[in-house]
């Protein structure tokens, strides 16, 4: 308390009254009497800056007031402190920051009179350390005193003593004080240092604050400056506006009233022509009632014109009604006129250019929808370049598999009702014939060629007509091959999977004149129920088909790939069998050897291919100019085709053109080949559907011939034991020398045995004979007659080896002679066979069991009861040929004759027939499959 009062200066009392009396009281006393507390020296510097909140409520105007009356000199330094924190706040709660001029006087005031008291203070501290020097000087001097009069008495002495310790004491004590007050001093000094350092950073924010305050005073002067004279701008506008808008008003008004006036006299005129339209409409209401009651009278006119055009149109509807159903069975006639007239169907399709063609330039101008097809050479000029060829359909680049087999599908429909189908492909190489028939690949069915289709159609129609029809399916797959016929498939590769087996030894063609287009026999048939299988069985083929490469078709087919269908379909209400059969056949590609450079194995090939497609074109130009001989047996081509070119069969054939430039000779020689098999006409097309009478006939026939062929076994073990009994070399030799000889004809003709058959056959039969067989020369000799269809079809329900056709001494083969001296009949017996199997099959309804009786008596009389005559008997074998009672003689030859030799002959014809009927190396069930089919 003493210190803070000796700070507040030199007139203030240490109990903090004033120097001169009671220091007046000023604002901040009163403040820090209500706040209850006495400033400490200690941390009275701290203190003051606590105590702002006090001074806060210091009203700016008493600080004016009090610096003005130099009252401020009198405050204390505590309340000086709080009127600069005030200051201070009131700066930092401006708005701008900024502060005002007095502000600062009274700032810069307060200040000096912090820093006066400051130095009066350290003066003070001054004054009181030489004052306490002084005292210690004293103090010292009494000591002395004291130590003298210590040595005087020792009373006194103690005395002295004692009170030289007091006095010790209260020195120690005053040097502690003095030590702490100089503390005290230096604190105070530093504390000045401080509040100086604190000044100067005042005084420099309040400069800087100042400047910062009177630039944005100027600023803001000008701003409002500028302000000012654009509110004075605006204000000048606003009231030019304001005239502008009093004159627009003024005006808009004057117009106004002149429109007001204007419409006004509108409205009088308006009401006036109203009142004349009024008038007009009553009229025009007038005219309409007039006018309605016309139309009415119109429309009921019209409406009894409408009934009577309406009668007239009905009878119109059903005229055209009428020609459509005409149109239609027009058409149908037209297809029958066309199956009666025979005519091959042929298709032309052209192939698209190939991915890696070059040169795209088209030979093919025009494809007319009715079948038109106008070929030209676009580099070439002259007459002959354009040439127009009709078809039954030609097929565009751009169509598709689909569309290609629609117009083929009423074929398939035909096979299942019993016909002969043959749809063939033909052109130059690399035209697409295997893409047309087969496809590029059978993965997807969008790609799937004629083949698939077909079958596919197949299995579906006969599922739709299994309640009335019980169809089975089989097929064979050859192909001829360097002409030769190899067959593709096994039954090994279909029924066993694991025993793959290609069975590829060459064949012999039967009859090709057999009612259900069986031309080889002896290639295995197998049956087939789905797609699925013909699938199976049909990859398996190709896989097997001489392909090969060439410069005209990398996979080039180098065989003519034969795939036959049979169908057999049993009525179940009748019990009527239908078979049909549909030929799928994939010619190799005909081609110029310079052209498709083709060497050694493939120029045979090639020579192989075009010598057989050359022999089709000879039977297509001999067919087409009704020629009477017809050279089938030219190629092997033309011979299994023959019941389809010449028979009775639906022939489609499938043109193929390559429409590259480079190709127009081959492509003009394939059109001419194709329009003159256009011209072909075929026997009328007939359905094989076969009678219960027929089918019994048959089934007798074939209990005959197991009879027979049990009589055989019999006769064969007799002779054995006969033989070995008397060891009769001769007749063994004798009957192994005919029974070789005979088998010799039947699989393989010798050289000798042809030419043979070739002086004996006739003067036109063919120069290029092959490898032949002796089944074949039967069959062209019987074609090439063109008048043995019945026999053949005896023979081929009966056994091969009793086939009248053989047994005719005219018309069979070179051994004919044989045969019937091996079978034991008489000359004239061939003759009557060969009648009652023409009779026979001529009158396939009112046959009945008797025929088989016939059949048998006429072969065994002496064993068979001759048949009781009847209505049949007349009708099988005419009067004239009634089997006369034999002769005493010739009964008994024939008794002779039947007892030995027939039977024996028999058995070795009829194992060797049935050798080259079957073949050695197809299976059991291949062969009884076969035979069904047969
Ligand atoms: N209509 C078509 N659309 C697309 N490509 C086709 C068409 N016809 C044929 N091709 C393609 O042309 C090429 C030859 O076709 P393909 O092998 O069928 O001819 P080819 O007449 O059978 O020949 P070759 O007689 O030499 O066997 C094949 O690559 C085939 O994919």
């Amino acid at each position: 308390m003493e210190e803070y009062a000796s700070a507040e200066g030199p007139n203030m009392t240490s109990n903090g009254s004033h120097e001169g009396g009671v220091r007046p009281r000023d604002i901040s006393d009163y403040y820090m009497e209500a706040a209850g507390s006495v400033p400490d020296t200690g941390n009275k510097f701290h203190d003051v800056f606590q105590l702002k909140h006090v001074s806060a409520d210091h009203p700016g105007a008493n600080i004016v007031e009090m610096v003005k009356s130099s009252g401020i000199d009198n405050a204390s330094t505590h309340s000086l402190f709080g009127v600069v924190n005030r200051i201070l706040d009131e700066c930092m709660d401006g708005k701008n920051g900024d502060i005002p001029n007095h502000t600062a006087f009274i700032l810069r005031k307060v200040l000096q009179i912090i820093e006066q008291r400051m130095s009066i203070q350290v003066d003070n501290f001054r004054n009181q350390k030489n004052f306490q020097r002084v005292r210690e000087e004293k103090f010292s001097s009494i000591i002395k005193v004291l130590e003298t009069l210590v040595k005087g008495t020792s009373e006194e002495n103690e005395i002295s003593v004692k009170t030289l310790g007091r006095i010790k004491g209260e020195k120690t004590t005053i040097e502690e004080k003095r030590k702490s007050e100089e503390l005290n001093i230096l604190k105070t000094i530093k504390e000045k240092d401080d509040a100086y350092a604190e000044v100067s950073r005042h005084n420099q924010e309040l400069e800087m604050t100042k400047a910062t305050y009177e630039k944005h005073c100027m600023q803001l002067e000008t701003e409002a400056r500028e302000t000012k004279f654009q509110l004075e701008k605006k204000l000048n506008e606003l009231e030019s506006e304001l005239d502008i808008s009093q004159n627009k008003v003024s005006e808009l008004e004057k117009f106004s009233e002149s429109k007001y006036r204007r419409w006004k006299k509108k409205e009088i005129k308006y009401q006036r022509f109203v009142n004349i339209q009024c008038g007009a409409l009553k009229d025009l209401r007038e005219a309409s009632r007039f006018m309605k009651n016309d139309i009415l009278e119109t429309r009921r006119r019209h409406a009894e014109e409408l009934n009577y055009l309406g009668g007239k149109l009905n009878g119109l509807v059903d005229a055209a009604r009428n020609y459509h159903a005409i149109l239609a069975e027009n058409r149908r006639l037209y297809n029958e006129i066309q199956d009666l007239k025979g005519n091959i169907r042929v298709y032309c399709r052209i192939r698209p250019f190939l991915p890696g063609q070059s040169r795209k330039l088209t030979t093919i101008e025009y494809i007319g929808e009715n079948g038109e097809l106008v070929v030209m050479n676009p580099i070439k000029n002259g007459k002959d370049n354009r040439r127009l060829f009709k078809f039954n359909k030609v097929f565009s680049p751009v169509a598709t598999q689909e569309e290609v087999f629609l117009d083929t599908q009423p074929l398939i429909r035909s096979v299942l009702d019993g016909y002969n189908v043959c749809i063939f492909a033909y052109g130059q190489t690399g035209s697409g014939k295997t893409y047309t028939m087969s496809g590029p690949s059978v993965v997807s069915q969008e790609d799937w060629g004629v083949n698939y289709r077909a079958l596919n159609d197949l299995f579906q129609i006969a599922q739709s007509r299994k309640s009335s029809i019980i169809y089975e399916v089989a097929v064979q797959m050859v192909e001829i091959y360097n002409e030769q016929l190899h067959v593709f498939l096994t039954v090994y590769t279909f029924y066993n999977n694991a025993c793959v087996f290609f069975d590829l030894h060459t064949l012999g063609i039967w009859s090709t004149a057999q009612p259900n287009g069986l031309a080889v026999p002896e290639a295995s048939m197998h049956s087939v129920n789905t797609t699925a299988d013909v699938l199976e069985l049909m990859s398996i083929g190709l896989t097997n088909r001489a392909v090969g490469a060439t410069a005209l078709n990398e996979r080039s087919s180098r065989s003519h790939s034969i795939l036959t269908v049979h169908v057999r379909g049993t009525d179940s209400e009748t019990n009527a069998i239908l078979r049909g059969s549909l030929h799928l056949i994939d010619l190799a590609g005909s081609e110029r050897v310079d052209r498709s450079e083709a060497t050694g194995d493939r120029l045979r090939e090639a020579q192989h291919i075009n010598k057989s497609l050359s022999a089709l074109g000879d039977v297509i130009f001999a067919l087409a100019q009704k020629n009477s001989h017809v050279p089938y047996r030219n190629s092997k081509l033309t011979q299994v085709l023959q019941s389809s070119l010449g028979g009775q069969a639906k022939t489609l054939m499938f043109v193929q053109l390559n429409p590259d430039v480079d190709s127009f000779s081959e492509t003009i020689s394939t059109l001419k080949f194709a329009e003159r098999v256009s011209g072909v006409e075929l026997g009328a097309s007939r359905s094989n559907k076969e009678g219960r009478e027929v089918r019994e006939l048959i089934e007798q026939v074939a209990s005959l011939k197991d009879t027979i062929a049990k009589k055989d076994g019999e006769i064969e073990r007799l002779l054995s034991l006969k033989h070995s009994k008397k060891g009769d070399r001769r007749v063994t030799s004798s009957l192994r020398y005919k029974s070789s000889s005979r088998r010799r004809h039947s699989i393989r003709t010798s050289p000798q045995a042809q030419r043979n058959s070739t002086s004996k056959i006739s003067a036109h039969s063919d120069k290029t004979a092959s490898d032949g067989y002796n089944c074949s020369e039967y069959s062209d000799r019987n074609s090439e007659a063109g008048s043995h269809q019945s026999v053949n079809e005896f023979r081929h329900q009966n056994d091969f080896s009793y086939s009248p056709s053989k047994l005719s001494s005219k018309d069979a083969g070179p051994n004919a002679d044989d045969d019937v001296e091996l079978l034991g009949l008489a000359d004239g017996d061939s003759d009557r066979l060969s009648d009652i199997s023409d009779s026979v099959l001529s009158m396939s309804t009112e046959t009945d069991a008797s025929i088989s009786s016939i059949v048998e008596y006429t072969l065994f009389p002496e064993t068979t009861k001759p048949p009781e005559e009847s209505e049949n008997w007349e009708k099988v074998i005419p009067p004239s040929k009634h089997p006369k009672p034999p002769q005493e003689k010739q009964m008994l030859q024939h008794q002779k004759t039947r007892t030995f030799q027939p039977t024996r002959s028999a058995t070795r014809i009829s194992s060797s027939a049935r050798k080259s009927v079957v073949g050695s190396s197809s299976s059991t069930s291949s062969k009884l499959l076969s035979k069904r089919w047969m």
